[in-house]
């Protein structure tokens, strides 16, 4: 089946900034749809998003994206067959010639990407996950659900990105969304009795208003415990330091406590942390030039907890085989976005299973009404799916979609919950 038209125009993300919705139309009308998500603590070694920086108040339209679609890409790619997903993937790669498709946009790519996948799913009538997955993906995903937002989601009301929480105990995918949804509103009670809840975050956790970052932990443990769960076995914690952005090259900032840490200080408050409270995971507990602790910290860890790059990895390929060479984590976070096609990320989440790592499939904070991910994740077996909260629409229609695969799947429809980290804690 056949391309025969390539279309694009400005949308609106979760945040309210523009983004690209790429619409692909195929010979028999059959339409797909690519919406494509922006981060915000984003990394410096992510394929760029191509903005229009000098128009307008905030300089975020992405006209220029745009007019790269329907004047560069589209004309190379209709008439060829939506189903080549790979070739389609390159010959954008080739057309963008750059290390990080910084001429054509990878926000332009991506939206043309994901729409050729879904076209062409559609096409075959087949699910998403199914198509992505080539039928061998059964797996729904353990959520880890972020029921605090700070750093760059919530203006540094603290300094941590984001405290999630994961259902370690559940034994099936509903029970992870029954557990969190007690938990998520207990701990917004918790807070607005003590004054400390400002508003909600990016991402929809709740917005704290503490003096420092190590609060928030009690707030949880207080949550677990009122929901009626035992931390550490039931339910556990899980955080994304996003350490990037707290480092200046020499030393970690804590900008809402007015303190600073050299490189071992802040490894040894990791350390600390991980020994003291109920944590399963860690997201960029180190920079993404900070070499040295990663691997300290994994050699110490990484048969306890789950040790997640994201800034770090940028799901590139190239960056996660150094980093399994060097054995720098255990998981990486999957953004379509960071690398800019579908096809590639796949390679990214191949390569991390074939290292027996575990891949975390990742939403953006600023989100679209599209449920790619949610299917990605099924279809690739990944395991673990992270969407920000519980309590905005952009984020429940991926965790609702998982509901949906899981009908669509029927018996066929495996959930293993937290037993996935076997895969990594028995090295
Ligand atoms: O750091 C992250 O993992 C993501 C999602 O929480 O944030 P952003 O999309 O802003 O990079
Ligand atoms: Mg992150």
């Amino acid at each position: 089946m056949r391309i025969k038209e390539i279309d694009a125009y400005q949308i609106y993300d979760s945040r309210g900034f523009p983004t690209i919705e790429v619409e692909v139309t195929l010979e028999n009308d059959i339409k797909g749809y690519g919406l494509v998500p922006s981060g915000a603590s984003t990394g410096q070694f992510e394929a760029l998003e191509l903005r229009d920086k000098e128009k307008g108040f905030r300089g975020k339209s992405v006209f220029k994206a745009i007019g790269n679609v329907k004047k560069i890409i589209a004309p190379e790619l209709v008439g060829k067959s939506v189903f080549d997903q790979k070739d389609l993937d390159e010959q954008m790669i080739k057309l963008d010639g750059s290390k990080n498709k910084s001429n054509l946009g990878a926000n332009a790519i991506l939206g043309v990407s994901m729409g050729i996948a879904k076209a062409a799913a559609k096409s075959r009538q087949i699910p998403l996950y199914e198509y992505l997955g080539e039928g061998k993906g059964n797996l729904i995903p353990l959520n880890e659900i972020q029921i605090l937002g700070g750093g760059a989601h919530a203006a540094w009301a603290i300094d941590i990105q984001d405290f999630l929480v994961i259902a370690i105990g559940a034994k099936s995918y509903e029970e992870t969304l029954e557990m969190t949804y007690n938990i998520y509103h207990g701990a917004g009670e918790v807070m607005k009795s003590r004054g400390k809840c400002v508003g909600i975050a990016d991402e929809g956790g709740w917005w704290p208003d503490y003096n420092n970052n190590e609060e928030p932990f009690e707030v949880f443990l207080e949550a677990i415990e009122r929901a009626g769960y035992v931390a550490g076995k039931d339910v556990a914690i899980s955080l994304d330091i996003a350490s990037s952005d707290l480092f200046d090259g020499e030393k970690y900032h804590f900008r809402s406590e007015n303190r600073s840490f050299t490189k071992e200080q802040f490894y040894e408050l990791m350390v600390e942390w991980c020994e003291k409270y109920p944590i399963i995971s860690v997201e960029d507990p180190f920079a993404d030039t900070d070499f040295d602790n990663w691997k300290r910290f994994t050699k110490a860890f990484g048969t306890k907890i789950q040790i997640i790059g994201d800034d770090l990895f940028t799901t590139n390929i190239e960056r996660i085989r150094y980093g399994i060479e060097h054995q720098l984590a255990n998981a990486v976070l999957i953004k379509l976005n960071q690398i800019g096609t579908v096809s590639e990320t796949i390679s990214a989440i191949r390569l991390t299973q074939s290292a027996g790592w575990l891949p975390v499939i990742s939403a953006r904070s600023g989100e679209t009404e599209d449920a790619f991910i949610s299917h990605l994740a099924v279809a690739t077996n990944a395991g673990q799916l992270k969407v920000g909260s519980f309590a905005r629409s952009e984020r429940m229609v991926k965790w609702n979609e998982n509901l949906r695969i899981q009908r669509s799947l029927g018996s066929n429809a495996r959930f293993v919950g937290a037993e996935i980290y076997e895969e990594i804690f028995r090295q």
